[in-house]
């Protein structure tokens, strides 16, 4: 293991590192950081949650010079909540430093923005739209910069963006450095990014497999119309702490979280048609814990960073394999473990073997709950939160009224009658969900899986898979050759 102190970063970054709790560098962070601070063009491929961010955001900080009240370096990303998680996280290590950091988005007041701007920042983290539209406006120059980076680089690359990210480099000067993290490099897209980087070096950090280990995978089948029952059994058989639930459109998430709301559950949904406001808000109150089932789109799949996330649930399968990759990468985030689970409708069975091809790790099948299991785990979950009580909480001023209790009826009814008023029985309340249509068949299961429909950021995000809308399984896209059926490889 490499400590920080030994990858020759200066004396303000170090401390700034260690005061955000970082002692030792990850793989990704020992490969690619020396190299980074040579000035390497570098395409950086690392899982899910193993620190990508500091890869690239301590190089950076490193070469930015805080006396020059320019943009030195860009970030750009996929989504408004990753742009401002990355400008966040670039702020703390930047902070030794004393460097300014922008996050610039859609959804934002931009007159707010241009100010913000007119100040100076060294570094700015934005989303393609936005970014476009300053550089329309003229309020945004980007000739001092000589270092960009794209994180989620293959998302930035795909169909839906490659117009403006041409269109922003473009304004970069080519003597810049360009750098590129993924958990995901599909092999077309890696060609294509290499045509706008000098020699890129392609760092790759070795692991059997694309998924983290720490998480468990299962598949279950289900039929369209039980997913809503079974994934309440699951939830409460699983009790996670915090959940994500990704759903396939911006109305299916928007039915889920009212149906899961309607059953008791303390649930909202986020998706790109939301207000910019009401998306942050949703953030922070999962974030904090006053709601615990995240309903999501793919807006909520890359990047983000959210602690105690226990649980992925894929409500309906992912439409290509990296958005599988990315949404359970939501958890078993920096060592932690996790769960993700995936509902796989019969019609949409054959995706799961490409999800697996992909990932080179197999998925366990778990069959659906019954009733009465999802009973036990939810008095399971109380029997816990008791005993819990118990060992944690002074519980003095309830003694009298325990003993007034058992004086006059039979103990083990006592408990009985307080496990009752303390699980949930089944609910039967009726819930509204539209069904969605399954995935269309795949029939030639080597054929080149992206393909996307829309586009992003000018919309308010990326779930731009509106129902009918291409699946990246099965068609290829429009501007690349195909390049027949060899299977994707993950390692070098
Ligand atoms: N060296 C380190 N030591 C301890 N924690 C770290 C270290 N580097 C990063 N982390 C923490 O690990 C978590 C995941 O990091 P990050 O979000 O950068 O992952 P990522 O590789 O970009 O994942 P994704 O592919 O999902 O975007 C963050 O909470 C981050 O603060
Ligand atoms: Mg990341």
């Amino acid at each position: 293991m490499i400590k920080f102190e030994e990858l020759g970063i200066s004396q303000p970054t170090l401390k700034a590192v260690l005061k955000m709790g970082f002692e030792e560098a990850t793989p990704i962070q020992a490969e690619t950081i020396p190299l980074s601070m040579q000035n390497k063009d570098l395409i950086g491929q690392a899982q899910t949650g193993t620190g990508k961010t500091a890869a690239f955001g301590i190089p950076l900080v490193e070469k930015i010079d805080p006396s020059i009240h320019a943009i030195q370096g860009i970030i750009i990303a996929p989504t408004r909540e990753l742009a401002i998680q990355v400008s966040e996280e670039l702020y703390k290590i930047g902070s030794g430093k004393r460097i300014q950091v922008l996050p610039i988005y859609g959804g934002q007041d931009i007159s707010r923005q241009i100010r913000s701007l007119k100040k100076g920042p060294q570094i700015i983290v934005g989303t393609p739209g936005r970014l476009i539209d300053h550089i329309n406006r003229k309020t945004m120059r980007l000739d001092s910069v000589h270092t960009a980076i794209l994180d989620e680089a293959d998302e930035m690359l795909n169909m839906g963006f490659i117009e403006d990210i041409e269109a922003i480099l473009a304004q970069i000067p080519t003597e810049r450095q360009t750098l590129l993290f993924s958990a995901t490099m599909p092999a077309p897209i890696q060609r294509m990014a290499e045509k706008f980087m000098k020699n890129p070096q392609v760092i790759r950090v070795k692991a059997k497999e694309m998924t983290v280990p720490s998480i468990e995978q299962y598949y279950v089948e289900v039929q369209e119309k039980n997913k809503f029952d079974v994934l309440t059994r699951l939830l409460d058989i699983q009790s996670p702490e915090l959940a994500i639930i990704f759903g396939r459109t911006k109305r299916r998430v928007d039915e889920l979280a009212e149906a899961l709301t309607l059953r008791g559950y303390t649930a909202e949904g986020i998706h790109g048609d939301l207000t910019q406001a009401k998306r942050i808000s949703v953030l922070r109150k999962f974030k904090e814990g006053s709601i615990d089932v995240l309903v999501a789109t793919d807006v909520a799949a890359r990047g983000l960073d959210i602690s105690g996330v226990t649980h992925v649930y894929n409500f309906d399968i992912p439409q290509d394999p990296e958005s599988y990759v990315h949404r359970i990468g939501r958890t078993g985030r920096a060592g932690k473990t996790g769960v993700a689970l995936t509902f796989v409708t019969p019609r949409e069975r054959s995706y799961l073997g490409v999800v697996e091809r992909t990932t080179k790790r197999k998925m366990e099948r778990m069959t659906p709950p019954t009733l009465d299991e999802a009973l036990e785990g939810q008095q399971k979950a109380v029997v816990e939160r008791i005993e819990q009580t118990i060992e944690t909480n002074n519980l003095q001023y309830y003694k009298a009224a325990a003993t007034e209790l058992l004086e006059k009826h039979d103990a083990s009814a006592v408990v009985a009658a307080v496990l009752k008023m303390l699980t949930k029985e089944p609910d039967t309340t009726p819930v509204k969900l539209t069904e969605e249509s399954p995935l269309p068949q795949r029939r030639d299961r080597d054929r080149k899986p992206f393909n996307r429909g829309g586009r992003g950021d000018s919309k308010g995000g990326y779930d731009r898979r509106k129902k009918g809308s291409g699946s990246r399984y099965g068609e290829k896209r429009p501007y690349e050759k195909r390049t027949g059926g060899k299977p994707r490889s993950f390692s070098k």
